[in-house]
């Protein structure tokens, strides 16, 4: 089964600049998606519209077998939590919570990862932070005073929990040097391996192409906006 279907996608901003212009993309479950794109090249968008954030104003986009565009917007805030998880390039953790309280807030709105978990929500959290290799004796802590390395597996722990079947990450590692970069990927690849989780990754950084099952670029996804 494919997890994401894009076909003939057309994606304008209200200023009229058509960012996105993809006749197709597939991404098979359990695949690594790596996409790379300079700056301004709308992996941002593109991601905007997997997450059901905004909608298509042409073609088709099915996450799941579900096309998203004929969902409400509610429904799409519903589909968003219960199936998705997101690791922000700002992480978006609240900064004044302890760690594992910022890691179980992704199944407050979700009765589907909260069925998906089959055990405690709290040794979930743990077991899986501990997999991310953040030390116990941070669990309790408020992750703003995490360095940016530690919030980033906090960040990653959230995105995983209740294991949705799509994990998004939006350059998540730009603040990383290049070894630290590599370790975290492959816990994340790890993780998401053991629960059956699809991978899509954005980055600039090409380098990290290698690591991953398939890289698509920006340009030859939006191949007829060059034309
Ligand atoms: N909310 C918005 N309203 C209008 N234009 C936008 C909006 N968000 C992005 N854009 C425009 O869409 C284009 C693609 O932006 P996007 O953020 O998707 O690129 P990106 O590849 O993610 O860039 P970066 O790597 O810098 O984050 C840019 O020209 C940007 O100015």
């Amino acid at each position: 089964m494919n997890v994401i279907e894009i076909e003939q996608l057309r994606f304008a901003w209200p200023n009229g600049q058509v960012v996105l212009d993809i006749p197709e993309l597939r991404v098979r479950r359990g695949e690594r998606l790596f996409i790379k794109g300079a700056s301004g090249s709308g992996k941002s968008t593109l991601l905007s519209l997997l997450a059901g954030i905004q909608t298509p104003h042409q073609g088709s986009l099915r996450v799941l077998d579900q096309p998203l565009a004929r969902l409400s917007s509610r429904a799409r805030d519903r589909f968003r939590a219960d199936h998705l998880g997101y690791i922000f390039q700002q992480f978006n953790l609240l900064p004044f919570l302890g760690v594992l309280d910022n890691v179980l807030c992704a199944l407050t709105f979700s009765a589907s990862k909260r069925a998906r978990l089959g055990g405690e929500a709290r040794a979930e959290a743990q077991r899986l932070l501990a997999a991310l290799q953040l030390p116990e004796t941070l669990h309790q802590r408020p992750v703003h005073s995490l360095s940016v390395g530690q919030q980033q597996r906090v960040a990653a722990a959230r995105a995983l929990i209740g294991a949705p079947p799509l994990v998004i990450a939006d350059e998540p590692t730009s603040a990383l040097d290049s070894d630290n970069r590599g370790a975290f990927l492959q816990l994340l690849f790890a993780e998401c391996e053991r629960q059956g989780s699809t991978l899509l990754f954005v980055s600039h950084d090409a380098q990290l192409e290698t690591l991953f099952d398939r890289a698509e670029s920006m340009q030859t996804l939006n191949r007829r906006l060059a034309c």
